[in-house]
């Protein structure tokens, strides 16, 4: 792979960045900083501004580590490991959570509220500052930045920070451990998050058992879909019924139901049937809008189990099979097999690795971090256009498969573009 050089790469900042603040000087105001509002920081951008601060800021990454030595390289695993554990503290102990924008605490108020020492406190919060959450005031006052209150008031992410603390850093630990342990295992009871957490059983069955866990993975997923998801039109583009009949897509492992529901408004012809299993479905059915009960169900169903809903149009699966090694990826496709009609589709919405030189280190960074989280998180992986085929095919060769989309607007998720993955049931005539 070629890297810019410094003055490359000094030149696409001063573009980019240009392109960017002009958005809001065309508005006569300055881009947001960390300091800005919460109303200025949310704000949807224009996808083409959206993307020249994208190129902007990976850019100045890129500089960055080119002016870096290799120690420096080295070193910086400190501080970027403080900054996890700042982000824990604020999340466990719920710092600030109850602050409102420009609204002032001391240390020894926020403290008190939560049982703990003053000193570690403002400790804890003079290192979270450092990484702009939170800031001290002249009079030595605790007041939020735009990141602090975002975590603070915003559950979804709050929640995905704690999925992230709680959950995954503690299994990231153990990976060199697991490697050794049990070198190449397909078993989620052999994970690197199944040592770190000292599980009996598997996870999802571990999390069923604890509503608060339930609670905080769904509101992940949720928020992560709406932040980063594909656009719900986007899956089933192509697909509207020619003949006025009801088309019936069934999201297998669906969580709380907040894909469907977006395409329940998108696609107001479709019926959904969200499956998952029992906490879950029933955190779904208790926050289902009321206008979406006749057209989006809920069931039970393990999918380790054979599909119990017939003959439906689409088959969905989103953020599932890169939980799920290639041994338990192909006994999930398999269970659908009794339950498929002639035509049904299966539609995969998940990452799909790209080239390893066709994109920069730094988004390279992030697709290999997602794949190795989700080997320590349950021995499963992301996969290429090459291993999604072969999925399909070591599945059954009746799944045809029909290739790999990135939906419009991929482009502006950062690090994160799911693809839409799709298959059609082709048994020969003589199947049938
Ligand atoms: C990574 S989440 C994806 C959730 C949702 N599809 C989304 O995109 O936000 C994986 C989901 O699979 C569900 N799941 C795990 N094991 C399952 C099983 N054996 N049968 C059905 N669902 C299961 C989990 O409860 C969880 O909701």
């Amino acid at each position: 792979m070629v890297f810019p050089s410094t003055t490359e790469l000094l030149g696409i900042i001063k573009q980019q960045t240009k392109y960017y603040e002009s958005y809001y000087s065309n508005e006569g105001s300055p881009p947001p900083d960390h300091y800005s509002s919460p109303q200025a920081n949310e704000r949807k951008l224009p996808a083409d501004i959206e993307l020249a601060r994208q190129a902007a800021r990976e850019a100045c990454i890129q500089l960055y580590e080119l002016l870096s030595t290799p120690t420096d390289i080295l070193m910086d695993v400190a501080p970027a490991s403080t900054r996890v554990m700042a982000v824990d503290f604020i999340y466990t102990h719920r710092i600030g959570y109850d602050l409102g924008w420009g609204d002032k605490i001391t240390y020894r108020e926020l403290a008190e509220a939560r049982g703990l020492d003053e000193d570690d406190v403002r400790r804890m919060l003079r290192l979270s500052m450092a990484w702009l959450l939170f800031d001290e005031t002249d009079d030595g006052m605790v007041v939020h930045t735009a990141p602090s209150f975002a975590l603070a008031t915003n559950t979804g992410l709050s929640a995905w920070i704690g999925i992230m603390t709680k959950e995954n850093w503690p299994s990231m630990l153990k990976m060199s451990e697991a490697v050794v342990k049990y070198p190449g295992s397909q078993e989620q009871m052999e994970s690197a998050y199944a040592m770190a957490h000292h599980l009996v059983e598997p996870l999802f069955q571990t999390w069923e058992k604890d509503p608060k866990r339930i609670k905080r993975f769904t509101k992940g997923m949720e928020f992560i879909h709406a932040t980063f998801g594909a656009q719900p039109l986007d899956v089933l583009q192509g697909y509207e019924s020619p003949d006025n009949a009801i088309p019936t897509l069934v999201d297998i492992g669906g969580s709380k139901g907040h894909v469907s529901i977006g395409l329940a408004h998108a696609h107001p012809k479709w019926k959904f049937i969200v499956q998952d299993l029992a906490q879950t479905i029933a955190v779904g059915e208790k926050e289902l809008p009321e206008q979406l009960k006749d057209r989006v169900h809920f069931m039970v169903h393990d999918f380790w189990m054979e599909q119990p809903v017939k003959a439906a149009d689409v088959y969905f699966f989103r953020l599932i099979f890169h939980d799920w090694s290639d041994k338990y990826s192909i006994r999930i496709l398999r269970n659908l097999i009794p339950a498929l009609k002639k035509g049904a589709k299966v539609i995969i919405c998940d990452t799909c690795l790209p080239d390893k030189n066709a994109v920069s280190p730094y988004q390279q960074r992030q697709h290999r971090g997602k794949d190795i989280i989700m080997k320590s998180f349950s021995n499963g992986k992301e996969r290429d256009a090459t291993d999604w085929a072969a999925l399909f095919k070591g599945a059954d060769s009746r799944f045809e498969f029909l290739g790999v989309r990135l939906p419009p607007g991929s482009e502006l998720i950062w690090g994160g573009e799911e693809a839409i993955i799709e298959a059609v049931w082709s048994p020969s005539s003589e199947d049938v």
